[in-house]
């Protein structure tokens, strides 16, 4: 039985009382939320803000991104040692969002995995389609070259301290979901490139969907066989409707 993981993707939002009032709020329904693992990533400044804030509560907190490079010249970027060090425990990495806006290449992604794994991080490794390769039946291969990057670079082993998020870009921010039965094949096709090469580790990685998940489409997401949680932009930030889907998410674990 793989654990269900909800993750909050802040993205560019956040002030200091905002965050603290957000991630109050998502400590106070946390009591209810056994049986699931749940973590916020806020922007890389807030990171020692809301580790302090989710200090020895079951609240777990992310990054949105990190460096490829450990250290040295690299001005403006951010390196998984240090996020390591100021309390993070998940980094996101290979948004389609950095992947599109910054030139994040499979290459690229596959470094800073692997940078994030050396520095005792949990990647959360995105992967997923655009609409016009959704529309140009291209959904399978955009998956399958996205993951053979990170499994060429990092080897199978590596996708024990992994977890992958399926984001369709057509669905992010979008408010047009993929539907369960959608969602479900892609993962389970992710699932199956995996047990290509180890059958035990296709069964225990932990897949996460993301794109317009809200509290009102959770359950019928998170029911299906292979959705192990959610990568929550919008309705992470308000903290009603992200602990809606965490709960939908603890449900399915009979909480
Ligand atoms: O990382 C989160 C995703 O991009 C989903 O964003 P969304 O829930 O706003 O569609």
């Amino acid at each position: 039985m793989r654990k269900p993981i909800v993750a909050g993707n802040w993205k560019l939002n956040g002030a200091l009382a905002d965050n603290e009032s957000l991630v109050l709020g998502v400590l106070d329904g946390m009591p209810a939320l056994e049986g699931i693992d749940v973590a916020v990533c806020p922007p890389f400044v807030y990171l020692p803000q809301v580790v302090r804030l989710a200090e020895s509560t079951a609240l777990d907190v992310g990054a949105q991104n990190c460096s490829e490079h450990e250290n040295g010249a690299f001005t403006g970027e951010v390196a998984a040692p240090m996020l390591a060090d100021v309390g993070a425990r998940y980094v996101i990495l290979g948004h389609s969002e950095r992947r599109a806006m910054y030139g994040e290449t499979d290459q690229i992604v596959s470094e800073k995995v692997k940078a994030a794994l050396a520095a005792g991080l949990t990647p959360i490794l995105c992967v997923g389609e655009t609409l016009e390769e959704r529309e140009a039946d291209e959904t399978e291969a955009v998956v399958r070259r996205q993951l053979a990057a990170v499994i060429s670079g990092n080897g199978i082993q590596a996708f024990d301290r992994i977890v992958i998020a399926y984001e369709p870009v057509w669905a992010i921010g979008t408010g047009r979901t993929a539907s369960p039965e959608q969602a479900q094949a892609v993962h389970a096709f992710i699932r199956g490139q995996l047990a290509d090469h180890d059958a035990g580790i296709a069964q225990s990685v932990r897949i996460q969907y993301g794109g317009s998940m809200k509290p009102g489409n959770a359950a019928d997401l998170l029911a299906q066989p292979d959705i192990d949680g959610g990568l929550i932009g919008g309705a992470s930030l308000k903290a009603e409707d992200f602990l809606g889907i965490c709960r939908a998410a603890a449900d399915t674990v009979g909480n």
